[in-house]
C-alpha cells in the first residue's frame, strides 16, 4: 500500500479522523474530572491571594506562568492549542515542527477561552467538587489547568470539524456563509444522533473509568463513582457540544474572508 506524501509529513483530517480525535479527548476530559474531584473545592485557589507582584488568583498565576513555560517549548505552534492568556506570551525557543496547514488563516483569531474560563469556575466546578479546604491549592490549580486545557482543546477542535465539513460540501456552505446565515450553518453542521451517541458514551466512560474498584466485585449495586456520571454527560450536553458548534459557526463565517 502506498503512503501519500501528506500522511508521511503530517496529520490528515477527515470527518472520521476528527471524530476519532474527539472520542479520544473524551477520555482525557473524564480523567480530568476524576483528578480534580480528588481535591476539595479549595476556594483559596480562586480568590484574591497575596502573591507579591501578581494581581490575580493563585489559579490564574499557575495557568499564566505554565502557559508561558509551555509557549517557550512550542505548545502554541500547534493550531490545535489555544492559550487562556494569549497576551504577552513569550515566543517559542525551539525549532518549530511543521504542522499540517489545514485551517483557514482566520482560525488563529478564534479563541473563546474567556467564556470557557468563566463557565469552568462559575458552573462546572461547583457541580462536582465537594466543598471544603484541604490545603492543596497548588495541586488543585494544576489539575484545573490540565482539565481546562483538555476542555479548551476539545471545543476549539470545532475549527477542524468545520473545515472538514466545508471541504465535503463547499457549495452548500458557501451560500450560507455569503448570506451570513448563522442559523442555517448551525443546522447544516448538526448531527443530532452523533450528539446523542457522544453524551451516552461519555456517561459510560465516567462509569467505567471512575468506578471505585474492589476485589469483591460481584455485587453491581454496590458500585460507587468518583464523579457522578451525569455530571460528565451534562458537561457535554450543556457546554462542550454547544460551544464546539459555536466555534464551527464562527470559523465558517470567516471561511471565505
Ligand atoms: O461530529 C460532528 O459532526 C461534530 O460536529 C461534533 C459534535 C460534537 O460536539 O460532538 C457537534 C455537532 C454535531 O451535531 C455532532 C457532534
Amino acid at each position: 500500500e502506498e503512503l501519500s506524501l501528506e500522511s508521511v509529513k503530517g496529520k490528515v483530517y477527515t470527518l472520521d479522523s476528527v471524530r476519532e480525535a474527539l472520542i479520544r479527548q473524551e477520555d482525557t476530559i473524564v480523567f480530568g474530572l476524576i483528578e480534580r474531584a480528588k481535591f476539595l473545592m479549595n476556594s483559596r485557589t480562586y480568590g484574591r491571594e497575596e502573591i507579591p507582584g501578581f494581581a490575580g488568583s493563585l489559579a490564574e498565576f499557575v495557568v499564566k506562568n505554565t502557559e508561558a513555560v509551555q509557549a517557550k517549548v512550542g505548545r502554541y505552534n500547534n493550531p490545535e492549542e489555544n492559550p487562556f492568556f494569549p497576551e504577552n506570551l513569550p515566543p517559542s525557543l525551539v525549532p518549530s515542527y511543521s504542522f499540517t496547514q489545514f485551517l483557514h488563516p482566520k482560525a488563529a483569531s478564534i479563541n473563546i477561552n474567556k467564556s470557557i474560563w468563566k463557565i469552568y469556575f462559575d458552573e462546572l466546578l461547583p457541580s462536582f467538587v465537594a466543598s471544603g479546604d484541604d490545603g492543596n491549592y497548588a495541586q488543585t490549580a494544576a489539575s484545573d489547568l490540565s482539565l481546562l486545557q483538555a476542555i479548551s482543546r476539545r471545543i476549539h477542535y470545532g475549527k477542524f470539524v468545520a473545515e472538514v465539513k466545508f471541504r465535503e460540501s463547499a457549495q452548500q456552505y458557501e451560500s450560507l456563509i455569503r448570506a451570513e446565515d448563522k442559523g442555517g450553518l448551525m443546522k447544516l453542521l448538526t448531527f443530532e444522533s452523533v450528539e446523542e451517541t457522544v453524551r451516552k458514551r461519555v456517561e459510560k466512560k465516567a462509569m467505567v473509568f471512575g468506578q471505585n474498584v474492589t476485589l469483591n466485585n460481584g455485587d453491581d449495586k454496590n458500585v460507587t463513582y468518583k464523579v457522578d456520571p451525569s455530571v460528565a454527560a451534562n458537561l457535554y450536553k450543556n457546554w462542550i457540544i454547544p460551544l464546539t458548534k459555536d466555534v464551527q459557526v464562527e470559523y465558517l463565517l470567516h471561511r471565505l474572508d
